[in-house]
């Protein structure tokens, strides 16, 4: 119903860009209502390995195989519930990259890392392997900052925080030749404030996990971008 409410609605989008990650038991589900309408659809993860005996993993060409075009990379989840690294991390971005793939690098801070004033310190240390990628492979991923204390918990950064830390990635991104990078924030984000993120200069869109549970509330988030 979630995906038949978007691809209804998806011309309410604009020019926006619109995706859905699924988790993997509904990418082709996900495929079949989606294909032929201007929402892509990716995986909530993909492994490292691109090939081999890697029993339960899923390779990104597996991925690709179900029209698939993005896949979230290191999410917060991820790091925090599954011990992924940051070099764990790229590496995944890497695989996904040479499948085609679009990955959605995830970075951010705990609230101790905030509390601690460690919030460019551990940003920078969870972007170092991504940005050892390179430009190319940079211009063609995209980031999402989502501090971990603003993610399912109503608590959005405001505007001017995650500014601040979009800000600083974009100066890594561009010392290492791809200042163009997308990046996304994530946290909280609905349809009421939304449009408040998106006005930041930095902020190129969104990643959206509760609001995008409610089709009319994604599509009315997506609308919100200028
Ligand atoms: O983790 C998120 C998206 O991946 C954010 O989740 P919420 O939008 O529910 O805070």
């Amino acid at each position: 119903a979630l995906l038949d409410g978007l691809a209804a609605g998806a011309m309410r989008a604009g020019e926006t860009q619109l995706a859905v990650c699924v988790p993997f038991p509904y990418l082709a589900q996900a495929q079949a209502a989606l294909a032929g309408t201007p929402i892509s659809w990716g995986a909530q993860d993909v492994s490292v390995h691109t090939q081999g005996a890697y029993t339960g993993e899923v390779a990104p060409a597996m991925l690709a195989d179900f029209g698939v075009t993005w896949a979230l990379c290191g999410h917060s989840e991820r790091r925090a519930l599954h011990g992924e690294s940051s070099d764990l991390v790229a590496a995944k971005a890497a695989s996904a990259l040479a499948a085609g793939l679009t990955p959605v690098v995830c970075v951010g801070e705990t609230l101790a890392d905030r509390d601690a004033d460690q919030v460019e310190r551990v940003i920078g240390e969870q972007l170092a392997p991504v940005l050892a990628l390179g430009a190319e492979a940079l211009a063609r991923l995209v980031i999402a900052y989502e501090p971990v204390w603003a993610i399912g918990t109503g608590r959005t950064a405001t505007p001017e925080q995650a500014q601040a830390v979009h800000a600083f990635i974009r100066a890594a991104l561009a010392q290492h030749g791809a200042g163009q990078t997308r990046i996304l924030y994530g946290g909280s984000v609905k349809a009421a404030n939304a449009a408040s993120l998106f006005a930041q200069p930095d902020i190129d869109g969104a990643l959206v996990g509760g609001a995008s549970l409610v089709a009319d509330e994604f599509l009315n988030i997506a609308a919100a971008v200028a």
